[in-house]
């Protein structure tokens, strides 16, 4: 990027008060580009920077030295709102490969979400999206209209991005050829349509001469539209904002610095408030009045979208981080099974019935995601029958959070109706997603309220329920071991029952075999069979090869702390192998069994079992009468 581009304005060495508060009034457009990585993103970035006379986000730093060196009080004040929008998508924990580079002419400051020569765009654009008004959408014309083309345009659409610019650059190499330059426009404009995607405004534009960028190019006569620069100067995108009309704002945080205050902070995500409006907390449904707007410049008589404030209320009610703070009698919907549009982001493809963290604005909740109902081609748009989603591809399918969170569909708001999901171990952002509506039947399922209580159950039985969760390779010694321990606990007078893949895959579990997704499906079935067993006051055994960490802190995560136990029955393939006692190893060898543990299929050990067995130095016996004496302890102190 070429530094020397950059002329600082003199205002801000003379009055840096003035040139803050000139920057502040201005307007803020947040876009991002999507292109190949030949397509001239970068060059066409530069070349807007350069061209606009820009302020490189390196020379913010510098702008905010000199404010500093000026000694001037407030200098901050523009910055901060421009940080704090970034800090809300790190929030979101959207932290990845987009630069956010700032920007400012006379007319509008700029965000925008620069996402350098990345192969996976997908993941670039869901975050450069999120907040974002303008799409550029580049095409090369030598190229015309491609998948990678539908697929930009589709998500800017599905990601409830309203102004698209098609760019079509590279026009030099096609000597500025107009019918070519038209037949690209048609050919966009005509998938826009089939999806239902207002108009696109073309520009003919060669990122590296500089035509229809800042000023007018002498090579396209035939061009009546405006340059890019001078769209994304003028483009309105005040009366875009898809939020809901009904007030809704979502708390981020709980404000009590001392016992006499406790504020509500948040951005407003659509509507508007006032002092005296009645409000419903969601999801407790608790109604109060607001007392005041406090912003730090003073209050306000009015909040609208878009706006970050702290409400205060006229009552003591309960209201935490991820509660929506709504219009009394319109608040958002509560749910806890939705159907959702998913884009996957990550490598590994989604595992259905796997149990991902979902963040949507300031909740996060476990969930998983049913097997997608279809996925999208984006060149046909024909629905196709997938069993997972992998790299890129874009899907319904319906989402099952742990408990009920507050959302609007994300039609209606993109805070309220958009998420994120990420990989329990790896942190990863895996997903983004946007719900479509609640599934009718979570809203008519309610627990039944039991009178006889999972202590009532564990006291008549004089011992505190456990789950001991055996987990290791097949032939490990999982069933042989598990069933010495029962026999020793009902010797000692214990109620207990073993679950175990032969009275479970035959019977409950018979419909699945042993793909990834059904091993899942399998263990967490497992499971709640398990967990209500100890609601009964059991303490219940299982045996199964459960190779994956994420399923077994499902169930561990389903169950009172302590209660579930998890033991590792450590025996390495190769003993397990050479011990072959139903001649599986041999068939996976040789190709008859797919899929299998060990050999073809992964096996995560534990990290930190609560108790490890050895078993090519203990016997069988000996392991059993270790587990025994271990949980012996934590079964006497009963209620
Ligand atoms: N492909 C493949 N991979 C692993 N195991 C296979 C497979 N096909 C059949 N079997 C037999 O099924 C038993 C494992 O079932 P689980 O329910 O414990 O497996 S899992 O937890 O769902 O992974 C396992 O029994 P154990 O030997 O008792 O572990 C095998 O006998
Ligand atoms: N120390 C040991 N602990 C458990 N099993 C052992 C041990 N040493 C040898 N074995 C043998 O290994 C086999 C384990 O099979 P099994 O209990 O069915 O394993 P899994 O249920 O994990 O598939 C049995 O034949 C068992 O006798």
């Amino acid at each position: 990027m070429t530094r020397h581009a950059y002329r600082p304005d003199a205002l801000i060495a003379t009055d840096i008060d003035a040139y803050l508060a000139r920057h502040q009034e201005k307007s803020l457009l947040r876009f991002l580009t999507c292109g190949s990585v030949d397509d001239g993103k970068s060059t066409l970035i530069g070349r807007l920077l350069y061209d606009a006379r820009a302020i490189f986000d390196d020379q913010l730093s510098s702008l905010e030295a000199d404010s500093k060196r000026v000694g001037t009080q407030g200098a901050n004040i523009d910055f901060a709102l421009l940080v704090d929008g970034l800090a809300a998508e790190r929030e979101q924990g959207i932290t990845i490969d987009v630069a956010y580079r700032f920007f400012a002419t006379d007319r509008r400051k700029f965000i925008v979400a620069d996402t350098p020569g990345h192969e996976q765009y997908t993941r670039n654009m869901v975050t450069g999206a999120s907040t974002a008004d303008l799409a550029v959408i580049l095409v090369d014309a030598r190229k015309g209209v491609l998948t990678q083309t539908r697929r930009h345009g589709f998500l800017a659409h599905l990601l409830g991005i309203r102004h698209i610019v098609l760019a079509v650059n590279k026009m030099d190499l096609i000597g500025w050829d107009q019918s070519a330059y038209d037949a690209i426009v048609a050919d966009f404009a005509a998938f826009g349509t089939s999806i239902g995607m207002g108009q696109a405004v073309a520009i003919p534009i060669s990122g590296l001469g500089g035509d229809n960028i800042a000023s007018r190019s002498a090579n396209t006569p035939w061009h009546d539209g405006p340059t890019l620069l001078d769209h994304l100067e003028t483009v309105s995108i005040d009366s875009d904002d898809a939020s809901p009309a009904a007030f809704a704002m979502p708390v981020q945080w709980v404000n009590r610095p001392n016992l006499d205050f406790r504020g509500f902070a948040g951005t407003v995500a659509g509507g508007s408030v006032r002092p005296g409006d009645r409000v419903r907390i969601v999801p407790s449904g608790r109604t109060s009045h607001v007392a005041r707007i406090v912003t730090q410049g003073g209050d306000l008589d009015v909040a609208v979208a878009g706006q970050a404030v702290t409400l205060t209320l006229t009552d003591e009610v309960d209201c935490s981080r991820g509660d929506v703070i709504a219009a009394a009698d319109d608040p958002p919907v509560v749910a806890d099974q939705f159907a959702a549009t998913i884009v996957w982001m990550d490598e590994t493809p989604l595992l259905p019935g796997r149990g991902y963290w979902l963040k949507s604005g300031a909740t996060t909740v476990s969930a998983s995601v049913r097997a997608p109902e279809y996925a999208i081609d984006v060149n046909t748009l024909q629905h196709l029958s997938v069993k997972t989603l992998g790299l890129n591809d874009i899907g319904v399918a319906d989402v099952q959070a742990d408990r009920p969170i507050p959302f609007a569909p994300y039609a209606d708001s993109r805070v309220l109706g958009g998420f994120i999901l990420i990989d329990k171990l790896t942190n990863a952002t895996v997903a983004a997603g946007m719900i479509e509506h609640a599934l009718r039947r979570s809203q008519n399922v309610h627990w039944q309220a039991i009178e006889i209580t999972r202590e009532a159950h564990a006291a008549q039985k004089g011992q505190a329920p456990k789950l001991l969760w055996f987990t290791g390779l097949s032939g490990s010694g999982k069933s042989t071991i598990a069933n010495l321990v029962e026999k020793k606990l009902h010797a000692l007078g214990r109620h207990s029952f073993l679950l175990d893949g032969d009275n479970v895959r035959h019977g409950l579990n018979r419909d699945l075999g042993f793909s990834d997704a059904d091993r899942i499906e399998n263990i967490r079935r497992v499971g709640e069979v398990a967990r209500l067993m100890t609601d009964a006051g059991l303490i219940v055994l299982t045996a199964f090869i459960s190779p994956f960490r994420a399923e077994r802190e499902l169930v561990r995560a389903m169950l009172p702390e302590g209660e579930f136990v998890e033991v590792f029955i450590d025996t390495p393939l190769a003993v397990a192998e050479a011990r072959d006692e139903k001649g599986l190893y041999a068939k996976a060898r040789s190709g008859e069994i797919a899929n299998f543990t060990g050999i073809s299929s992964p096996y995560e050990p534990p990290e930190h079992p609560d108790i490890r067995i050895d078993t090519q130095r203990m016997s069988a016996e000996d392991a059993a009468e270790l587990i025994v004496d271990r949980i012996v302890g934590m079964w006497m102190p009963v209620i």
